[in-house]
């Protein structure tokens, strides 16, 4: 699927951040990563699911060696707001106690998400506990979080692609857009 693509050109809006700042992004951020945890050894837990494309493209950015684990939350639904209820629908399936721990996202809208995840995460006792996302949405915030590495602020507006959905549909654009209204039935 390619902007260029009737189907997705028809439905996209605009790209907001290209293939090539997202991978520029990441080396830097990995490199930041590396230095921090040189010696260690560091647990990425990906958030399901529009975490998986920062999770893969980070972890192949990164020099130190990591261990991956998945945990799989929902607060969107099908819709473009956070319900604020999160539920969990997959756990990790490793001890985290002791671990130095580095959460990877693909957004913090709300914050809601995250919060929950690191008082979540934050009770098993894990050796440090941190936070990694592509992207971030200030003006949204509900709750004020602490995040260590940021790839990109952005406008409060609902984006879609590299692991970014709206319904399910446009995860596999390998850059960051918004949708064009008629999309949303407007
Ligand atoms: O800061 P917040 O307002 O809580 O929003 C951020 C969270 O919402 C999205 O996940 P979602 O629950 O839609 O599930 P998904 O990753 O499967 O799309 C996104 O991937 C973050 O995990
Ligand atoms: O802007 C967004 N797009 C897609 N999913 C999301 N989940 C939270 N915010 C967003
Ligand atoms: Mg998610």
């Amino acid at each position: 699927m390619r902007v260029d693509d009737k189907d997705m050109g028809n439905d996209l809006q605009s790209v907001l951040i290209t293939k090539e700042e997202i991978d520029a992004k990441l080396a830097e951020l990995a490199a930041k990563i590396d230095a921090e945890y040189a010696g260690k050894d560091l647990l990425l837990v990906g958030v399901l699911k529009g975490a998986v494309m920062v999770m893969a493209d980070l972890a192949r950015a990164l020099s130190t060696p990591v261990t991956m684990d998945w945990m799989a939350v929902s607060s969107y639904g099908a819709g473009t707001q956070s319900s604020g209820v999160v539920r969990i629908l997959k756990d990790l399936d490793t001890d985290i106690k002791g671990k130095h721990v580095l959460i990877v996202e693909d957004i913090i809208d709300s914050g809601l998400t995250l919060s929950w995840l690191l008082s979540n995460l934050g009770s098993r006792e894990p050796a440090s506990l941190e936070v990694c996302t592509l992207l971030r949405k200030p003006d949204a915030a509900k709750v004020a979080i602490d995040v260590k590495w940021i790839g990109f602020d952005i406008p409060n507006e609902f984006v879609v692609g590299y692991g970014l959905d709206y319904s399910e549909k446009y995860r596999n654009m390998p850059f960051v857009g918004t949708l064009a209204p008629h999309v949303y039935g407007g």
